[in-house]
């Protein structure tokens, strides 16, 4: 049975790099990681029509049924495997099947607002925030949504005015003071590294659950400050 030895938080807004940063620091480590994504916990809305769905305000917190996360992630930490649901972008529901998951040595929780509720936060031994300028957002959300999955462009702009964006300044961008680092552009290759050493390292079973929170941000500072001062 594995129990979970570390669980990271990685939030953020929409086209911020959240799945790209979680991808990075796991590509090496094989199965003993999972990721996890938080829209896999949005409400099932089969009672509602296509119509409807297209109306929902996707980036509220109460999109989202967090005691059911909570539960499957409790469920997780102590050794359990779970029916996890699946979402399905294109028709803004619930696919009908759930996945079994199993406990890994490493948990990935990624998503807008994982940083968001008090109980998940708990959960965390590492929170991060991918911080990107909107204007960049707004562009890679116009080529995934209009370009990727053949959504209308006016309504991928509508959508982004009415909710995405002042959702994301009322709720998401708050959740940056949870934050135990905060990761600029997503790309940036020191963070990912040192995150990507720290993975590997629970994985093999190097690290014990003696986590001093910090301990990263204080690696970058020393990392990028030693690169800043070779001049
Ligand atoms: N640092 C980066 N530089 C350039 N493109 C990036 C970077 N991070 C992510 N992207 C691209 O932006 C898009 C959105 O990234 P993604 O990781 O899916 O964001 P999120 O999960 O936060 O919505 C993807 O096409 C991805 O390849
Ligand atoms: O049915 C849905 C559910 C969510 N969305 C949008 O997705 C993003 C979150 O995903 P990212 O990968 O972080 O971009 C969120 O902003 C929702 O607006 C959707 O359009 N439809």
């Amino acid at each position: 049975m594995t129990i979970p030895s570390f669980v990271i938080g990685i939030a953020g807004g929409s086209g911020a790099g959240k799945t790209t940063v979680a991808r990075l620091i796991t590509e090496n480590v094989g199965e003993s990681v999972m990721r996890i994504p938080i829209d896999n916990y949005y409400k099932d809305r089969s009672h509602l029509d296509m119509a409807e769905r297209e109306q929902l305000n996707y980036d509220h917190p109460s999109a989202f049924e967090w005691e059911l996360l909570y539960e499957q992630l409790s469920e997780l930490m102590e050794g359990r495997a779970v029916e996890m649901p699946q979402y399905d972008f294109e028709i803004h529901n619930r696919k009908p099947e759930r996945e079994t998951v199993e406990p890994t040595d490493v948990i990935i929780l990624e998503g807008i607002l994982a940083l968001y509720d008090e109980d998940v936060n708990e959960m965390l031994d590492l929170r991060l925030y991918v911080e990107t300028d909107a204007d960049v957002r707004i562009l890679r959300r116009i080529q995934r949504d209009a370009i990727d999955r053949g959504r209308d462009l006016q309504g991928v702009i509508d959508q982004y005015l009415s909710t995405v964006k002042p959702m994301h300044e009322q709720f998401i961008e708050p959740t940056k003071k949870h934050a135990d680092l905060i990761i600029p552009e997503g790309a940036n290759s020191v963070a990912v590294t040192l995150l990507e050493e720290k993975v590997q390292a629970e994985v093999e079973g190097e690290e014990t659950r003696t986590w001093e929170r910090g301990a990263i941000e204080r690696e970058v500072q020393d990392r990028t400050s030693f690169r800043g001062s070779g001049n």
